[in-house]
């Protein structure tokens, strides 16, 4: 899967993308990632990409131009790709729209805007406008990298299997379960002897009763379409 980000600040995507899963997934080529600085696709001396905006008010405005020439420049190749504008206005991104995008698209174009927003035309040449979430961010880039990661995990090949199952318990409408690591007891703070007990029928009826009593707890809403067994678990906690 290819990834193409369009930004201003090229280095917070480059810095972020070398560590970890996703700098796993370049070397084993399972992703690319391709950044490419908007200020390249301008036509002034000063690299200019903002204005002020028309109808006045605070900040200033990304311009359409070095958004339209760099869309233009991508779309030369002729390959399908999706492309995805960051906003605080945005459809609201889900592990559900994860999913769909890594099923849906081999190439997803990332477009990050900066300051007060950019120019409203540009939403023209995208074909989506996603949020990470109701909060407002200095700029698309934070954004950007919250998809590109979560949609690389969902590739098959991008994690060893132990880490896939939590994407595959969120997928199934709640949170995960505790997890715990040596020492067993570190400064009286105690392991859960279940965890201890080598029991694996019981181990996994605890951590179902966690994840169902965390959810229920901090993320109610995602407590829908639960399976009889789960439904049980969860009358049992309330
Ligand atoms: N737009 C806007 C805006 C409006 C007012 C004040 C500051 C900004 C900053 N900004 C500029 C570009 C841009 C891109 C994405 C986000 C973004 C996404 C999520 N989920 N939160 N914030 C913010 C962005």
């Amino acid at each position: 899967m290819k990834f193409e980000v369009l930004t201003i600040f090229p280095e917070i995507i480059e810095c972020y993308i070398k560590h970890g899963v996703l700098g796993k997934a370049l070397n084993k080529g399972i992703v690319e990632v391709k950044v490419y600085n908007l200020r390249d696709f301008t036509s002034d001396k000063h690299k200019k990409v903002d204005d002020y905006p028309y109808g006045g008010g605070a900040g200033m405005v990304m311009q359409i131009e070095p958004f339209y020439n760099a869309i233009m420049h991508l779309k030369a190749d002729e390959k399908p790709r999706k492309l995805v504008l960051l906003s605080p206005q945005g459809r609201k991104f889900t592990q559900k729209l994860a999913q769909k995008f890594m099923e849906e698209s081999k190439a997803m174009v990332l477009i990050c805007g900066r300051y007060e927003g950019i120019d409203e035309r540009v939403k023209a040449f995208v074909d989506e406008e996603v949020s990470i979430g109701d909060y407002v961010l200095s700029g698309g880039e934070l954004a950007a990298l919250v998809i590109i990661d979560s949609v690389v995990r969902l590739i098959p090949g991008a994690l060893g299997d132990e880490l896939s199952a939590v994407e595959d318990s969120f997928m199934k409408g709640f949170l995960d379960y505790p997890h715990y690591t040596r020492p067993e007891d570190f400064k009286g703070m105690k392991v859960p002897e279940v965890l201890l007990s080598g029991d694996h029928k019981k181990i996994a009826l605890w951590r179902k009763r966690q994840a169902l009593k965390n959810t229920l707890k901090n993320r109610p809403d995602l407590l829908k379409n639960l399976s009889p067994e789960d439904m049980r678990i969860l009358k049992e906690l309330c």
